[in-house]
C-alpha cells in the first residue's frame, strides 16, 4: 500500500506476555463473562489489550500527525519544549529526561496534546502547538481526544462499580469539563541505535487513570508480579493495550495495579525503523485529591486495611503528582543519584527496576 510503511513481524522467538483480550463492544453491551475479564486484566497484571474500539481510523490519522510534527525542524519544535518546571504538555526533546542513577539522558522525543486544548480549540487553554497540530485540532484530534476519552470513562464507570463505589463516583473524579493532566501523546524513538540495549523509556509507573495505547512495532514491556524478568507486549493491529496508571491503583486502595513496564528497542529486524507509538492518557481532575475511596467502598477499605499506613495517601492532587514526576525526571533537575527516588510512583518498592530479560 503506498505511504505505509511493512513492518518487518515481530519475532517468535523472545519472551513475550499474552495479555487478556477484552472486547469494548462486549463490555458496552453488559456481557458478564467480559466484565469479569476486564476486572481479572485491571487487579493482576493490569494491562490487557482492547479490541473492537472503534478508533482505528482517528488513531492512523494521529500517527500521520505525530510523524509530521516530528519531522519539523528541531527548532521549530523547540518553541513548544514543555519546560522544567512540571508542565506536561507541548513538546519533549530527545536528551531532556535523564534515564538512571548516572544521569544518562534519553534518545526519545514526544509531543503531548492536552484534552483541554483540543475540546476548548479554535480557543487556547493551556498552550498553543505547531502547525502541523493546529491544521489537525478539528479534524483529527478532538475526534481522537472525544473518542479515546468516552472509552476510558466507560471502562472507568465499570471498574467503578465492580469496585462497590456508589455510581458515578470515579467519574466525578474524571470530569471533562474541568482542567485536566488529559494528553494525546505521540512518541517517536530512532532506529538502529549503536547500543543495541539502550533503553527508549524507562522503568515506570503511568501518571494518571487509564492509558489507551496503540503500538505498531514492539518495544513494550511489562515485568509481571512476582517476576525480576522483562516481557515484551506484542502488538496485534487493531488492538489497543490498555493499562491502570497510579491515579486508579491510589482511589482504589491498591485493588486496580499500576504495572512497571517500559520500552526498549524493537526486537530482531524490527530494530531497523523507527518507532513511533500513540497514547491517550485519561487523568484525575487537576484539583482531585489523591487517596483511597474507603468511606465510599467497603471493598476498598478493606484492602487499604491490609496496607503500610498512608499507602494510600499521598498527602497530594492529582496535578501535583503530576508535576512532580514529570518535573523530577528532567535533566536540569538531575541532581546525583537520589534523584532517581523523586521520581517515583506506586510501584512496589520490591520491585527490581533494573531487571534485565
Ligand atoms: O511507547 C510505548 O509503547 C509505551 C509508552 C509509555 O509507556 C508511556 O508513554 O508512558
Ligand atoms: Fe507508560
Amino acid at each position: 500500500m503506498p505511504g505505509v510503511t511493512a513492518f518487518p513481524p515481530f519475532p517468535e522467538d523472545v519472551p513475550t506476555h499474552p495479555l487478556l483480550i477484552v472486547d469494548y463492544q462486549l463490555v458496552r453491551a453488559g456481557d458478564a463473562e467480559e466484565t469479569n475479564k476486564l476486572w481479572k486484566a485491571a487487579t493482576e497484571l493490569g494491562f490487557w489489550y482492547l479490541k473492537h474500539h472503534g478508533v482505528d481510523e482517528e488513531v492512523k490519522a494521529m500517527f500521520d500527525m505525530g510523524r509530521s510534527t516530528l519531522a519539523l525542524p528541531l527548532e521549530e519544535k523547540l518553541r513548544f519544549e514543555q519546560g522544567d518546571q512540571g508542565f506536561s504538555f507541548g513538546y519533549k526533546a530527545a536528551g531532556m529526561q535523564f534515564m538512571d542513577d548516572n544521569g544518562t539522558r534519553d534518545v526519545t522525543e514526544f509531543l503531548n496534546i492536552s484534552k483541554d486544548d483540543a475540546l476548548a480549540w479554535p480557543k487556547m487553554y493551556h498552550r498553543t502547538y505547531p502547525s502541523t497540530v493546529n491544521e489537525r485540532m478539528e479534524s483529527v484530534i478532538k475526534p481522537f481526544v472525544q473518542k479515546s476519552l468516552a472509552i476510558n470513562h466507560f471502562l472507568i464507570d465499570v471498574l467503578n462499580d465492580k469496585l462497590g463505589l456508589p455510581k458515578g463516583a470515579l467519574a466525578a473524579l474524571h470530569n471533562p469539563d474541568e482542567a485536566s493532566g488529559c494528553t494525546a501523546r505521540c512518541i517517536r524513538a530512532p532506529p538502529r541505535l549503536e547500543r543495541a540495549n539502550k533503553t527508549f523509556l524507562n522503568p515506570h509507573t503511568d501518571f494518571g487513570s487509564l492509558s489507551f495505547l496503540h503500538n505498531r512495532l514492539g518495544g513494550l514491556q511489562v515485568l509481571p508480579p512476582g517476576s525480576d524478568k522483562w516481557y515484551y507486549v506484542k502488538p496485534i493491529p487493531g488492538h489497543a493495550i490498555c493499562n491502570i496508571g497510579d491515579a486508579l491503583n491510589i482511589f482504589s486502595g491498591g485493588i486496580l495495579r499500576s504495572n512497571v513496564h517500559r520500552v526498549m528497542p524493537p526486537p530482531g529486524e524490527q530494530a531497523n525503523f523507527e518507532r513511533f507509538s500513540l497514547v491517550f492518557f485519561t487523568r484525575p481532575n487537576d484539583q482531585a485529591i489523591l487517596r483511597a475511596l474507603s468511606e465510599k467502598s467497603l471493598t476498598i477499605a478493606e484492602a487499604v486495611s491490609r496496607a503500610p499506613p498512608g499507602r494510600y495517601e499521598p498527602g497530594v492532587t492529582a496535578k501535583e503528582w503530576l508535576v512532580r514526576r514529570i518535573k523530577s525526571q528532567r535533566v536540569t533537575n538531575y541532581k546525583g543519584p537520589e534523584s532517581w527516588k523523586e521520581r517515583k510512583g506506586t510501584e512496589d518498592s520490591t520491585i527490581p527496576l533494573l531487571a534485565q530479560i
